[in-house]
Order: structure tokens, then C-alpha cells, then sequence
């Protein structure tokens, strides 16, 4: 196709998933069902007179609630999946008609916000792995935000600017990938037969072992010793750091793409690196991760400006040196690239085990939700791995504009030298810049919610701009999944917390959006806005079943009663189609069960306890937090533990006595169920009022055996411990004792 042609072909395809039609079907007759039970729920509803059994009236409009509640859900979910679609690229379109020289600046954000919980050896592999991308380096700027204002991972920094000068041509020539050099190293460690690269090779390896050495050196002791600190000035900046919550701003521009002389050992250009550190002051709120994103963006939009940016957690490298190019073939299609805000990449995590313990992949949501999503033309920004248009993240409404011509001119011509520019940017990362201005609210990342990416994204969707999800085959990120129970619990504590505030807030997808993005899309963000009160209709199936169950209240048909028919085609058929697509989608049967499990332990703890705290900060008796995810272990034990996927409880939390409990009291139950049917000899299982129940309970007690192997069985420290297991025995049997007399 020659250039100046009108016509040009696409530069990214998108299809239309496959299989949709069984889904659908699937769905309809799932829809039959829920009207079948709703029927039943109201015909049958018990009566006055049976007032000799008073509660059961009440269990009863609970179930019908609960249901209904279910099925609010299960609509939204069908919603989010009806018409899933997948995007390609066609880079080598995208270089046939565009020269190097015309290709837009790239900014580069990696957060990182404590040296403790986020080592420097880990954030450097981050780093490198994206100043390696395969793009001209004098047009990408990696910004790194230290909130721990750490001098541990500045040096770290410092490192990374000598050893990129080797790693980024050593990356060019052998094309080597991953580019973060831990996992390169991990991954490659036999596999070099090519001569000409081995003697490269291990020389390489070395300078990044002997560098890894020094870096964690220094992090264990816990302080920079003296000859390093005179190896750069920068270093006496940390004087002035009375501590990480009240100290100055830092900006170091560690390498200055536009000095002649930053090049690497064959000459080439480095991409610019800066750290910074902004202000933090006691007076003033650091508002999290949305507050160190806006400081880099008036920081870098000083520096180096570029149209397109990147922003990665410190955990997640970049595991496609191409994701940079696959970017560009969404934003400069001819036909749709002006219309789109971000590219969302799919998150995908290097720690995961065999079967997926935690449940962290999120497999459903990456595989079919967020594709469901995309074909509404919103998919949510979710944090890390998302390529951004500045003017988008900065406020801009949707028009058609020529942004292409503009980005050719958009690199500033700054004649400041490297120290005078610090100079000018460390007044746009002091606290007291956003003082009454549109920044957290208007402009940049919003404040004020633990999921700042999300209403973000809702904003930038609602201001008329269309989003992008990404899952290509050869992942574009790996990050780093939190490798013990509670720390995923309380992952999704903040997550479904801040989505919950949403809902509650004046940028509810349904008003706010309104007439702003469509319908379906509105309803697609409820169904996770959703999450945290679902835990009052979840806990009431995981009890009320069981305990209604110990008191002889049926509250299911029996099993030879047609009406059962909905209520186990519901159950088993959700269970079974949720199990095929885990298989369809690469998972194994262990790793839909532990998803199962999670589901459970998600609902009755971190749901819970999110409503809850919502509640709270309704009523303005809490303030907002945000409990950084742990990203090692320093535990050995904790590690070999988690490679072979026993449950990590260890600790006490009020999390595991409500997991431990809950488990307690199904045992409970269904060992009296079972004496029961055994005594009762007269009657059949199926004929028996309480089948339906006793399978309910029976189930919930499978899910739950690791927690009795935590409680029982386990003799590590990742053991539950034995004060939460006398707990939840006595509370578990004072719930039963309560119900029975
Ligand atoms: O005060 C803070 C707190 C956190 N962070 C950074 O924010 C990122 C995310 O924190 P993490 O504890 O790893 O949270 P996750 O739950 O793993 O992160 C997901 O969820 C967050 C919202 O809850 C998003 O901000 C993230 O981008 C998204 O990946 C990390 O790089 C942190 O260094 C800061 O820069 N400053
Ligand atoms: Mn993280």
C-alpha cells in the first residue's frame, strides 16, 4: 500500500468470540429456570398458621431474597459475557507505513512505594525490562515514583543507568525476551547453544548477578554505606529526609536522553531515566498511588511529554519487548485510533502455581469478562499494564482532533540543562501544586477511592473516549500474585471496597454514566460493583441452609418433587458450564475447584468486611487506606508452601475465625444430618424433605476441607492457629446450641 493512499487496511482486527451461541442458549433455559424457583419461592411461601414453626416464614423470604439477589447477578453476568471479542494487531503494517522518525514519544510510569515490601532488586527488573523495549530509546522516558523516598532504591536506579549501556544492546542483538533479567536469566539458564552469544551470555549474567549482589546488599543492611553514597551526588539530597511521610521532593535525572553523550557501549541512544520522590508532608494527604501518577504526570510532561503513556506496577515487567508497537496499531489506526483513550493489557502473573491456588489469575474475568467488556467499548482500566493518551488521562473530552500531526511537534525543545530542569520540576511534585486545582478531580487520576484505576477509567469512558483490551497470546506483563491467603484476601477487600464506594458515590455507572457510555457497559461495571454486598446473600446460603437444616425446616422441594428440577439444574449446570470454561480457557479441574474456594472465602470474609467499612466511611467513622500487597516472602518455609499449594493461614485474623466457623458449623450440621438419615430408616433419601439441604451443606464442607486440615491435620506454621480453631469451635457451637433450643 503506498503511503498517501485514503484507503489504508486496518491495523488491528477485531473478532467476535466463538461458541456464543451455545452460551446463550445455555443462558435462556438457566432463565427459565430462575422464574421456576421464583414461582415456587412464592407459591409455596410458608403461611401463618404454620406458626409452629415460626422462623421458617422468615428463612423462607430470605431464600427468596438471597435468590433474587443470585439472580440480579447472574443477569448482570450475562450481560458482561453476551458478546465477547478479541483484538489483533498487524505491526508489520504499522512499520510499512510509518517511519521510526514519525513514531510518538512514550512515558514511562513504574510506582513503587516501599522498599521493604517492593525490593529494589525486584523494581530494577520492571525497569529494565521496559527501557529495553524494541522503540527508538530516544523516545521513551522511564519515570520512577518512589513513595518510600527510599535512597536504597535510588541506588538501585543508579545501577540500572550503568547496567542498561550492556543490557539494552545485549537485548537488541540476540533479541532476546523476557527483558527483565531475573526472569531472563531464570528462564534461559541452559538453553544457550549459539557460541557467539555464549561467551556474551555469561559475562552479561555476571554483571547482573555481581549488580543483584551489590543492590541486595545494601537493602539488608538497611542504609546506603559511605563510598557508595559518594558515587553521586544525588545521594546528599537524603540529608534533608527528616522521614518518608514529611520530606522534600527529589527529582534525578539519572540519564539525560537528550545529552549526546548517554549512549550505550555500541553508541546508541539510552532511553532518559528520572527518579523522583515527591513531596510529602503531614498537612497534606499523598492520596496513594493516584497521587504519585499525577505527580509524574506534570513532572514528565516537563521532560519529556510524551502523547502515549505507560503506567506498570514495580511487580510487573514487560514480557513483550513488541508491546510498545502493538499499542501503537490501536491508536494510529486511520479509521478508529482517534476515538480510543487507553489499551488495557491483560494481567498475567509469573508466580502462579500449578493449579492456582488463590485463584489470582482471574481467568473468567481475563478470558471472557473484560474481552465482554471491550465489545461494549469500555473495558475498565485496571492499574498496571495500561497505555494511556495524555490528553485523555488529563481531563480532555472526546473530539476528533489531528492528534497525529500534534504529536510530531509534541517533544519540547528544552535547552535546560539536566540540574536546572529538576530544579523546575521539584515545584510540580510539592504537595501544595494541587491546591486548588482541577488535579484528583477533573485532571489526572482521581482521589479519594482505593480503585483509583477504575473510576478513572469510568471518568475518561464518560468524557466520550473508547478503551482497548489487549490479551495477546505472549503476555505483554507478568506480575507478582500475592503468595498468602490473606494477603489475597485483602486484596480483594480494597478492591471490591472502592468498587462498592463507586456504586455508592455520585460516579454510580448508572447516573453518572447515563447517556455518557451505553447501557450494557453501565450494567457490566455493576456486576463488580456488586461484589461487596453480595456477601449478605452468600453468607445466608452458606448458614441459614445448614442451621434451618439442624432445626428441621425444609426450605428446598424434595427430591422427587418436579420443582426440584430448576434448583439442581441451576446449581450443577452453573457449577459444570463454569468448569468447561476453565477447561476451554487452558485451566486444569484443581484450579476451577480452588476458584470455587475462593469464591467462598471471598464472599464470607474480604466482601464482608468491605461492605462493612463502606458502611463505615458512609457514616464517617473510618478513613480510606491502602495495604500495599506484599510482593516476597522472606520466610523460606512460606515459599515451598506455596509451590505445593497448601493453604497459607499462619496468622491470626478475624478473616480466618469467620472462614474457620463457618466450615465448623457445616461439619457440625452435616454430621447430624447424616445420624439422622441413618436412623431414619423409613424414609428414602430422595423422598426426604431435607436431600437438597444436606447436599448444600455436604458441598460446603468438601470446599472447606483445607481449613480443617489448617485446623486438624497440619503441624507447620501455616497451620491455622490453634486460639482461632478454639474460637470458631465455640462460636460454631453456640450458633448450632442457639438454633436448637
Ligand atoms: O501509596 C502508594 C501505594 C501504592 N503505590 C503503588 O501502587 C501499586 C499497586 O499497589 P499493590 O499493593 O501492588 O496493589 P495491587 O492490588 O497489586 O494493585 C492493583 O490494584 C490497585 C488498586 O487497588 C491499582 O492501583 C494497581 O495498579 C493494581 O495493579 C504498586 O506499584 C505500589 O507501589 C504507590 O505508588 N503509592
Ligand atoms: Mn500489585
Amino acid at each position: 500500500m503506498a503511503k498517501g493512499d485514503d484507503h489504508y487496511p486496518p491495523l488491528f482486527e477485531t473478532k467476535p468470540a466463538k461458541g456464543i451461541v451455545p452460551f446463550r442458549l445455555f443462558s435462556a433455559s438457566i432463565f427459565i429456570s430462575i422464574c421456576f424457583i421464583m414461582v415456587y419461592r412464592v407459591n409455596q411461601m410458608p403461611a401463618k398458621e404454620e406458626a409452629a414453626l415460626l422462623g421458617r416464614k422468615w428463612a423462607w423470604i430470605g431464600m427468596l431474597l438471597a435468590e433474587l439477589w443470585f439472580s440480579l447477578c447472574w443477569i448482570l453476568n450475562v450481560v458482561v459475557k453476551w458478546k465477547p471479542v478479541y483484538r489483533y494487531t498487524y505491526k508489520d503494517r504499522l512499520s510499512q507505513r510509518y517511519d521510526e522518525e514519525v513514531l510518538p514519544g512514550i512515558d514511562i510510569f513504574v510506582c513503587t512505594a516501599d522498599a521493604m515490601v517492593e525490593p529494589p532488586s525486584m523494581v530494577i527488573n520492571t525497569v529494565l525490562s521496559v527501557m529495553a523495549y524494541d522503540y527508538p530509546p530516544e523516545k521513551l522516558s522511564i519515570y520512577l515514583s518512589d513513595d518510600g523516598c527510599s535512597d536504597l532504591t535510588f541506588y538501585a536506579l543508579l545501577e540500572v543507568s550503568r547496567f542498561a549501556e550492556q543490557w539494552l544492546p545485549f537485548c537488541r542483538k540476540f533479541k532476546v525476551e523476557p527483558r527483565s533479567p531475573e526472569a531472563y536469566f531464570q528462564r534461559a539458564s541452559d538453553q544457550v547453544e549459539d557460541s557467539a552469544m555464549a561467551s556474551e551470555w555469561t559475562s552479561i549474567k555476571k554483571l547482573y548477578e555481581d549488580m543483584k549482589a551489590r543492590i541486595e546488599t545494601t537493602t539488608k543492611l538497611g542504609r546506603i554505606p559511605e563510598e557508595i553514597g559518594k558515587q553521586h551526588e544525588g545521594f546528599r539530597k537524603w540529608d534533608f529526609v527528616s522521614s518518608r511521610q514529611d520530606h522534600q521532593t527529589i527529582v534525578q535525572i539519572l540519564i539525560d536522553g537528550r545529552d549526546s553523550k548517554s549512549v550505550d557501549i555500541e553508541g546508541q541512544p539510552l532511553p532518559t531515566l528520572v527518579y523522583l520522590a515527591r513531596e510529602k508532608s503531614p498537612k497534606y494527604h499523598h492520596n496513594f498511588k493516584a497521587g504519585a501518577m499525577n505527580a509524574l504526570l506534570r513532572v514528565s510532561s516537563r521532560i519529556s511529554n510524551g502523547p502515549i503513556i505507560l503506567n506498570v506496577d514495580c511487580d510487573m515487567y514487560s514480557n513483550n519487548s513488541e508491546s510498545v508497537r502493538d499499542v501503537l496499531c490501536f491508536f494510529l489506526d486511520e479509521e478508529k485510533g482517534h476515538e480510543i483513550a487507553f489499551v488495557q493489557f491483560a494481567q498475567a502473573f509469573d508466580n502462579l502455581t500449578k493449579n492456582d491456588v488463590y485463584s489470582s489469575s482471574s481467568r473468567l474475568i481475563c478470558e471472557v469478562e473484560l474481552p465482554g467488556l471491550d465489545s461494549y467499548g469500555g473495558p475498565c482500566y485496571i492499574g498496571s499494564g495500561c497505555f494511556h493518551r495524555r490528553e485523555c488521562l488529563c481531563g480532555k473530552k472526546y473530539s476528533k482532533s489531528i492528534y497525529k500531526e500534534e504529536w510530531k511537534h509534541s517533544r519540547l525543545k528544552m535547552e535546560e540543562s539536566a540540574s536546572v530542569l529538576e530544579e523546575l520540576c521539584r515545584v510540580l511534585a510539592n504537595c501544595s501544586y494541587e491546591d486548588n486545582t482541577q488535579w484528583g478531580k477533573e485532571m489526572g487520576l482521581k482521589y479519594g477511592c482505593p480503585v483509583e484505576d477504575i473510576i478513572t477509567g469510568l471518568a475518561i469512558q464518560c468524557r466520550g473516549w473508547k478503551s482497548i483490551y489487549y490479551n495477546p497470546e505472549r503476555k505483554g506483563f507478568l506480575g507478582v500474585a500475592p503468595p498468602m491467603l490473606l494477603q489475597s484476601l485483602v486484596q480483594h477487600k480494597r478492591w471490591s471496597e472502592g468498587d462498592f464506594q463507586i456504586l455508592l458515590s455520585k460516579h454510580c455507572p448508572l447516573l453518572y454514566g447515563y447517556k455518557k457510555i451505553p447501557l450494557p457497559l453501565q450494567l457490566s461495571y455493576c456486576q463488580y460493583m456488586l461484589w461487596a454486598p453480595s456477601c449478605l446473600a452468600s453468607l445466608y446460603y452458606f448458614v441459614v441452609p445448614s442451621l434451618c437444616l439442624l432445626k428441621g425446616i425444609a426450605l428446598f422441594p424434595e427430591m422427587l418433587n418436579p420443582w426440584v428440577i430448576p434448583f439442581v439444574y441451576i446449581f450443577f449446570g452453573n457449577r459444570l458450564y463454569s468448569l468447561g470454561e476453565y477447561l476451554c480457557y487452558g485451566g486444569t479441574f484443581l484450579e476451577w475447584l480452588n476458584d470455587q474456594r475462593m469464591r467462598i472465602f471471598r464472599r464470607s470474609t474480604s466482601y464482608l468486611f468491605a461492605f462493612f467499612d463502606n458502611i463505615l466511611k458512609l457514616l464517617r467513622i473510618t478513613k480510606s487506606s491502602f495495604i500495599i500487597t506484599a510482593k516476597v516472602v522472606d520466610d523460606e518455609n512460606v515459599s515451598i508452601r506455596y509451590e505445593q499449594e497448601l493453604i497459607e493461614f499462619g496468622a491470626t485474623s478475624p478473616m480466618f475465625t469467620i472462614l474457620a466457623t463457618l466450615a465448623l458449623l457445616n461439619a457440625f450440621v452435616f454430621a447430624v444430618g447424616l445420624k439422622r438419615l441413618v436412623m431414619d430408616d423409613h424414609q428414602t433419601f430422595a423422598a426426604n424433605p431435607f436431600a437438597l439441604q444436606m447436599i448444600l451443606c455436604g458441598l460446603l464442607v468438601f470446599i472447606n476441607l483445607p481449613v480443617f486440615r489448617g485446623m486438624f491435620f497440619r503441624m507447620d506454621k501455616g497451620r491455622i492457629p490453634t486460639s482461632t480453631t478454639f474460637q470458631s469451635i465455640t462460636l460454631a457451637l453456640v450458633a448450632c446450641s442457639i438454633i436448637l433450643y
